[in-house]
């Protein structure tokens, strides 16, 4: 069956949805290829099991202009001048509180460091099959874990991308554990994105009205793990999404992207572009944030596209101590509290909400809605 439309595509895999999926779904899996070693084979058509389903929730009818794009921000002179830094966490509350993305240039990571970390994940995901395969598994207790979608076996459709996994923070590991390819570069990347995440969050404390030090100090910056992806280029690239739709289960998220596009954000029922800008670094509140900001700061959904071009690669930092043992509660901030404003969420720790939203998987309700009182 030749199927096209999105409308067929969504008859297509809900009649079908009883076709072997799970036997195609392990069949994948055993490759241990990723989406890149289908690609690498010359397939020609998308895989069903890959079949996006029509978002209902947003009118694609609706051509709307959106007067505005998320703001690119400078972070040079933030701390010797004070006006300028007032300026700065305006922009940076404006774009929490209505985007929850913004981008930064200007944030001391030089461009070379930038560029190394994109080629070095090209490198990884360029090594033959059966030198990646010695990452690929779906345990992740593992130092390094290399797979196709987290959710392969859960989410009711799978992604055009495939994704490694590594925790560099509060315990980073040694590094002859990880992949040549990319080891050098990976341990540079994730000290400078340490320190640019200490003065985020110092920014976004100053942006709630808090003591600058407020967000450090609670261990928001206290766990980082960094995912690298790939989206390899795909021959029918609107059958499928290179990442559903979703927002991120962390504090805050700090992503680098090459020069390709496709990321989208879902902004008042309709999807906005967050263009590649050089030298930019897109930062996102994720659930976590938004739950201990009460809702002053949003975690917004967002997706990635398949594109005919490609690979396109990407590194997200995600400001969590993710599944570590985690005795830290947090709930919505008392000093943002009152009368008016009485939480809107229970309390839980970083590694509860985590495990529920691993359970939940991509494409499902957003997770943070199950932790509103
Ligand atoms: O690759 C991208 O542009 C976005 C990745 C992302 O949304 C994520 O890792 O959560
Ligand atoms: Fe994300």
């Amino acid at each position: 069956m030749v199927v096209n439309s999105p409308a067929e595509v969504e008859s297509a895999t809900s009649s079908e949805h009883n076709y072997d999926r799970i036997t195609e779904l392990k069949a994948f899996d055993e490759t241990k290829a990723g989406v890149k070693g289908l690609v690498d084979a010359g397939i020609t058509k998308v895989p069903r099991m890959f079949y996006s389903f029509p978002d209902k929730s947003v009118k694609e009818s609706d051509n709307r202009e959106v007067e505005t794009s998320i703001p690119v921000v400078a972070l040079d002179d933030i701390d010797g001048d004070p006006i300028r830094r007032k300026k700065v966490v305006e922009i940076v509350r404006e774009a929490s509180e209505k985007w929850g993305f913004f981008q930064v240039v200007n944030h001391s990571i030089p461009v070379e460091v930038l560029d190394e970390m994109l080629d070095g994940v090209r490198k990884f995901y360029d090594q033959h099959a059966e030198v990646k395969k010695q990452w690929y598994t779906r345990d992740g207790s593992e130092t390094v874990v290399y797979n196709s979608n987290f959710d392969l076996f859960s989410a009711p459709s799978a992604n055009w991308r495939d994704t490694t996994y590594v925790n560099m923070a509060p315990r980073p590991p040694n590094a002859d554990e990880l992949p040549e390819a990319c080891r050098d570069i990976l341990i540079k990347y994730s000290e400078y994105i340490k320190k640019l995440g200490g003065c985020l969050f110092e920014l976004l404390s100053e942006a709630l009205g808090l003591d600058p030090n407020h967000l450090n100090d609670i261990g928001c910056s206290e766990g980082l793990a960094v995912l690298y992806h790939c989206y390899p280029a795909c021959p029918e690239p609107e059958l499928t999404l290179g990442a559903t739709k979703h927002a991120d289960y962390d504090f805050m998220t700090v992503l680098l992207q090459d020069h390709i596009g496709g990321l989208q954000i879902l902004y008042d029922d309709q999807w906005i572009d967050v263009p590649p800008v050089p030298g930019a670094l897109v930062v996102n509140v994720g659930d976590l944030l938004q739950l201990i900001s009460n809702d002053k700061f949003k975690s917004s959904q967002h997706k990635v596209l398949a594109n005919h071009a490609g690979p396109r690669v990407s590194v997200a930092c995600f400001f969590t101590t993710g599944l570590a043992p985690s005795s830290k509660i947090y709930g919505p901030i008392k000093e943002l509290l009152s009368e008016d404003n009485p939480p809107k969420y229970r309390e839980t720790t970083v590694r509860d909400y985590s495990l529920h939203y691993n359970a939940k998987g991509l494409g499902t309700t957003p997770a943070l809605l199950d932790f509103r009182l």
